[in-house]
C-alpha cells in the first residue's frame, strides 16, 4: 500500500533529529524506506514478543517519545545498508537484496539485541545497565553483520566459531562507528559515563580475554554463554585492533570482508581465521599485510 518515496523527519532515543527515508502510504507514512533493492522495514513490537507492526504517522514527523528508538533503528539500519552496498558492494545482509527488518520495544525492560534469522530485536533496557538498545551505530551494525555471517560463512555460534561469529560483528560494529574502540558505548549503563558493553582495544577492560592463555573454557549452554561467544571473542577483537593498527582501516575492513564471505565456513577455529585473514590479506594486497596480520594473531597467543 506504498504511494511513493518520502523524506521525514525523526526525533533519536537521544532526543536529536533525524532525516529518515519514509514512504506515504493512505492515511499517511510509515517506516518504510525503499531507496535500496532491499526495503528497510521498522516495526513496533509493543513490548510483545511478536514483529508487531509497521510504524506509522499522520504526517511525516516521527516525534513521539514512543517513536524514538524506531526512529534510530531505522536511521541506522540504513546507515549500515549502506556501508555494505558502498564499502563491500553487497546488497543488504544477504547480497541479494533482502528486505532489512527491525523491531522495537520488544519485550519489557528487554536488556538485549538481536538477529533472530528474520529480523532484528531491540529491546528498551531496564533503564540500568541499558538504555533503548537501538540507540547506538556500532550495536545495529553488529545486529545486521550476525545476519552478514548467517548468509555467508554461516559461523555456528557456540565456541571457538561463535567467538568468531560475535568477533566479527563487534569488527565491523567499528568499520561502520569507527570513532572509538568501544562497543555499546552509547547505550550501556545510562548512568554511568565513559564506560561500554566491550572494548577492542582492551577487551580485559571488561572482563574479556585478550590472549589464549586467558581463553575460558565455558560449557556449550544458555548459562555458559554457548562456550563464553561473548567472552572470548576478545580474542579475535584484539587481534582485529592490533591489525588495524598496523595497516589500517581500509585495507583491513577489505580484508576482514573477503575472509567472513569467502574464506570461514561453518566451525572455523581461531587458527582458521588467521589463516583465512592473511590468505585475504595476500589476496588483496600483499607480503607486508599479510605479516601484518600474522603478527596481529601471533600477539594473541593463536600461533
Ligand atoms: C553490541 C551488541 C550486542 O552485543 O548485543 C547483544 C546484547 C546487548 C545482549 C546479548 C547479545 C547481544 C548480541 O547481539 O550478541
Ligand atoms: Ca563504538
Ligand atoms: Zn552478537
Amino acid at each position: 500500500n506504498i504511494l511513493h518515496e518520502a523524506t521525514g523527519t525523526g526525533i533519536g532515543t537521544k532526543g536529536d533529529t533525524k532525516t529518515i527515508n519514509i514512504s506515504a502510504i493512505s492515511g499517511g507514512y510509515s517506516l518504510t524506506d525503499t531507496t535500496h533493492t532491499g526495503k528497510i522495514i521498522t516495526y513496533d513490537a509493543k513490548t510483545t514478543q511478536t514483529r508487531g507492526n509497521v510504524v506509522t504517522s499522520t504526517s511525516t514527523l516521527f516525534n513521539t517519545t514512543t517513536q524514538r528508538a524506531a526512529v534510530d533503528a531505522h536511521y541506522y539500519a540504513d546507515v549500515v545498508y549502506d556501508y555494505y552496498l558502498n564499502t563491500h558492494n553487497r546488497d543488504s545482509y544477504n547480497g541479494k537484496g533482502a528486505a532489512v527488518e527491525s523491531v522495537v520495544h520488544f519485550d519489557k525492560n528487554y536488556n538485549n539485541a538481536a538477529w533472530t534469522g528474520q529480523y532484528m530485536i531491540y529491546g528498551d533496557g531496564d533503564g540500568v545497565t541499558f538504555s533503548e538498545l537501538s540507540g547506538a551505530k556500532d550495536v545495529i551494525a553488529h545486529e545486521l553483520t550476525h545476519a552478514v555471517t548467517e548468509t555467508s560463512s554461516n559461523l555456528v555460534y557456540e565456541n571457538q566459531p561463535g567467538a568468531l561469529n560475535e568477533s566479527f560483528s563487534d569488527v565491523f560494529g567499528y568499520f561502520v562507528d569507527p570513532d572509538d574502540w568501544l562497543m555499546g558505548e552509547d547505550i550501556y549503563t545510562p548512568k554511568i559515563a565513559g564506560d561500554a558493553l566491550r572494548s577492542l582495544s582492551d577487551p580485559a577492560k571488561y572482563d574479556q580475554p585478550a590472549h589464549m592463555n586467558n581463553y575460558q573454557n565455558l560449557p556449550n549452554t544458555k548459562a555458559g554463554d554457548w562456550g563464553g561467544v561473548h567472552i572470548n571473542s576478545g580474542i579475535p577483537n584484539k587481534a582485529a585492533y592490533n591489525t588495524i593498527q598496523k595497516i589500517g582501516k581500509v585495507k583491513a575492513e577489505k580484508i576482514y570482508y573477503r575472509a567472513l564471505t569467502q574464506y570461514l565456513t561453518t566451525n572455523s577455529q581461531f587458527v582458521d581465521a588467521k589463516k583465512a585473514l592473511v590468505q585475504s590479506a595476500t589476496d588483496l594486497y600483499g607480503a607486508t599485510e599479510a605479516a601484518a596480520v600474522t603478527e596481529a594473531w601471533n600477539a594473541v597467543g593463536v600461533t
